[in-house]
């Protein structure tokens, strides 16, 4: 990264302190840039098998990380550099547990721990299909990093242009505001307007959006039909819409073998278009009429990618680190960022009050709680990435201990309903790991 995106990164998170004005200035800087660090990181290492089959190398020489002076970037053994977050050892979920065992397992883990940051560097690509919507790349020139010779060795709809990933460009809405893109205009006819706005009343991502941006999104969706057996999206192809589905049921396949099945105001087709990353999966119509309301990708990026999906995406980072998440794939994560909401409590607030009905499930963001029991007092403290409020939820039962906040605490909230829906595998580990059944743990 070169310095003009050092500058606009700047410029983003001052505007960002002002309209969030947040209780803890350098905790929010910090959240903020180490939110972009993995990203970034995430959107490089689903590349990496990609690029090793090609012979190419996608992560930098340790030398120049370390020589970026990025806060404790270590190296072992020639392995992926290890990425130390800014909250350092205090954060008690910094234990990069999956460095150890490697990058395969890293991933599979969902853990992202290497700095992959490097001066400059991008690399010729073969996705051009990705940019035909009058794009263009968003830098014309070309650095020097990876020889060009490489370029032809990678494979079509692979992007291995960072400068085009999901930080660089979704984090950067000056560089929006500054080209001359224009959003396309529909001009459907009334019927159709009525029949697009009942399809984006169930939409959860659409109603997440401002006035003005749903109105742009509105104007921007051309309506795409399809009969039963149709491909919609084949998986390996490059991002080029966004669907949302307004009549019909879509079903999944992931190499072939049918994954899930989505209906009416679902969407789909959105993890190509945030990661610049070939398909997931294939979607066909599985009815015998499919009605999609289709984004294309450019106007995808500049509205969704700037609200609600810069939201998800920070959700997503901080759901990576959760360990009791570690099971779910990208897609669930993804769903289940949209889901939450933020709350945050003072010092001293009870988030949740022993013997109260529980109605949330809570994932700690930042600061720390203890765990008080009556006639037992404190009997655990918890920290950035524990949960706590499962016990009423799993069992139905009244809350077993109150939750009371020792700072300034964010917290992450899921819904009685998301909880069952959501959180799949993560489901029987948190059984598992019942504290009810655990003997009494340090409280310090
Ligand atoms: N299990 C799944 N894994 C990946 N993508 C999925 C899955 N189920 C549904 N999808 C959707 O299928 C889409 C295929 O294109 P994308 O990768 O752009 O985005 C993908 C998701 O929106
Ligand atoms: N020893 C413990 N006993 C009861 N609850 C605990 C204990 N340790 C942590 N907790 C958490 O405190 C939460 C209080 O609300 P719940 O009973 O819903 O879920 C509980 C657990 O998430």
């Amino acid at each position: 990264m070169g310095k003009p995106y050092a500058t606009e990164a700047l410029n983003e998170l001052q505007r960002e302190i002002e309209a969030k004005d947040p209780a803890d200035v350098l905790q929010f800087c910090a959240n903020f840039f180490n939110a972009k660090l993995e990203l970034q990181r995430a959107s490089l290492w689903r590349q990496q098998a990609k690029a090793e089959a090609a012979g190419l190398t996608l992560f930098p020489d340790v030398k120049v990380v370390t020589n970026l002076g990025v806060g404790g970037v270590s190296s072992a053994n020639g392995r992926q550099p290890s990425f130390k977050s800014p909250f350092g050892v205090n954060d008690p979920h910094s234990t990069h547990e999956g460095d150890t065992a490697g990058p395969s397992s890293a991933a599979s883990q969902g853990l992202f721990k290497g700095s992959f940051e490097r001066q400059g560097e991008s690399l010729h690509r073969a996705d051009k299909g990705l940019d035909t919507q009058g794009a263009g790349p968003p830098n014309a020139s070309e650095p020097s990093g990876t020889s060009k010779d490489d370029s032809h060795n990678i494979p079509v709809a692979f992007n291995a242009n960072r400068r085009t990933s999901v930080s660089a460009e979704a984090l950067d809405p000056d560089r929006f505001k500054q080209d001359s893109w224009k959003p396309p205009k529909n001009n459907l006819s009334e019927a159709q307007k009525n029949e697009l706005a009942k399809t984006l009343s169930n939409n959860f991502l659409f109603n997440q959006l401002d006035n003005q941006s749903k109105r742009t999104v509105a104007d921007a969706l051309t309506k795409k039909s399809f009969k039963q057996g149709d491909e919609i999206i084949r998986q390996g192809d490059a991002g080029d819409y966004f669907y949302i589905i307004g009549k019909g049921i879509v079903d999944f396949y992931i190499n072939g073998n049918h994954n899930s099945s989505s209906g009416e105001g679902s969407s789909f087709g959105e993890l190509a278009l945030m990661y610049n990353s070939p398909r997931a999966a294939t979607a066909k119509a599985a009815s015998e009429e499919v009605i999609c309301w289709a984004l294309d990708r450019l106007t995808f990026r500049r509205i969704l990618l700037e609200g609600t999906f810069n939201r998800r995406l920070m959700y997503e980072a901080f759901l990576t680190d959760v360990k009791v998440l570690s099971g779910l794939s990208n897609q669930e994560r993804s769903k289940l960022a949209d889901a939450l909401t933020t709350e945050i409590y003072e010092k001293g607030d009870k988030i949740v009050k022993e013997g109260e009905k529980g109605e949330n499930f809570f994932f700690i963001e930042k600061g720390s709680c203890h765990v008080i029991k009556e006639g037992k007092g404190v009997v655990k403290k918890l920290g950035k990435g524990d949960y706590f409020g499962e016990v009423a939820l799993l069992n139905d039962l009244p809350r077993q201990a109150t939750v009371e906040a020792l700072d300034t605490v964010i917290v992450a909230t899921l819904g009685k309903s998301g909880f069952t829906r959501l959180l799949g595998p993560a489901v029987e580990v948190l059984k598992s790991q019942d504290p009810t059944h655990q003997t009494a743990q340090s409280a310090n």
